[in-house]
């Protein structure tokens, strides 16, 4: 689904590249754990198939479509959704506005329906009492839940997610990582996850790790 064909990147400031030829695939229905040292770039690959940044060097294709042919801003809207280790909600709204609003801006199949929104937060364990309290009176876990959420009312087949455990304790961390697996397993779509934590990332289907400029396979 996903392709990346001799990636590469470097800052303008740093002589050496972060990586370079990089060739991977990622498949629907299936997740991907990306570990490595701090500064190897991880979050920097992320933000390039997530759209966010442009490749230095070669290219990544969805569907065999270059994002370039897509075009940044088109495949940010529809085709990837992105999941923060500071959640990233929008601070003002409920939980239910959170989902409403991502489904309108992008436009998703369940734009406008409320009992939709309603029962994917119920199924992630945020009660009917929580759903129109602001966002900023919940848990970091329930937040990070409110974010996954807002995932599976889009209809993005990429979902990508950088740290999204680094503020959560055990309990929640096993949680968000049982919905990151129910996302690819039952509503079929390509989890990426970005993480420091080997538990985590023996969680996900295929593991790489981001190591002297290459991705090394690690399952
Ligand atoms: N905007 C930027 N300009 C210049 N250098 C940057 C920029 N952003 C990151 N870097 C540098 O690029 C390298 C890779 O950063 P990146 O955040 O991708 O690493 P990471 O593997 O995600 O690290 P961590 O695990 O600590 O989050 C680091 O050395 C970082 O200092």
């Amino acid at each position: 689904m996903l392709r990346t064909e001799g990636l590469g990147y470097w800052y303008q400031d740093k002589e050496q590249p972060l990586f370079q030829d990089i060739n991977l695939e990622f498949e629907e229905g299936q997740s991907y754990a990306i570990l490595g040292h701090s500064g190897t770039g991880k979050t920097t690959f992320l933000s390039l198939i997530a759209g966010l940044d442009k490749p230095r060097e070669g290219d990544i294709f969805l569907n065999d479509r270059s994002l370039k042919q897509i075009g940044l801003t088109n495949y940010r809207r529809h085709d990837v959704a992105i999941v923060f280790q500071a959640y990233n909600l929008f601070n003002y709204m409920s939980p239910l506005n959170n989902l409403l609003t991502a489904m309108a801006i992008t436009n998703a199949r369940h734009a406008g329906d409320r009992g939709y929104a309603q029962r994917v937060l119920n199924d992630l364990g945020i009660g009917d009492e929580l759903l129109t309290r602001n966002v900023q009176r919940l848990s970091g876990g329930q937040q990070q839940r409110v974010a996954i959420a807002r995932t599976m009312c889009c209809d993005a087949k990429l979902v990508v997610a950088d740290e999204p455990t680094g503020n959560l304790d055990e309990d929640n961390t096993k949680e968000v990582i049982d919905q990151f697996q129910r996302i690819a397993h039952d509503q079929q779509k390509c989890v990426i996850i970005v993480t420091h934590e080997p538990d985590v990332a023996a969680r996900c289907d295929h593991q790489y790790r981001l190591e002297n400029k290459q991705f090394v396979q690690l399952d």
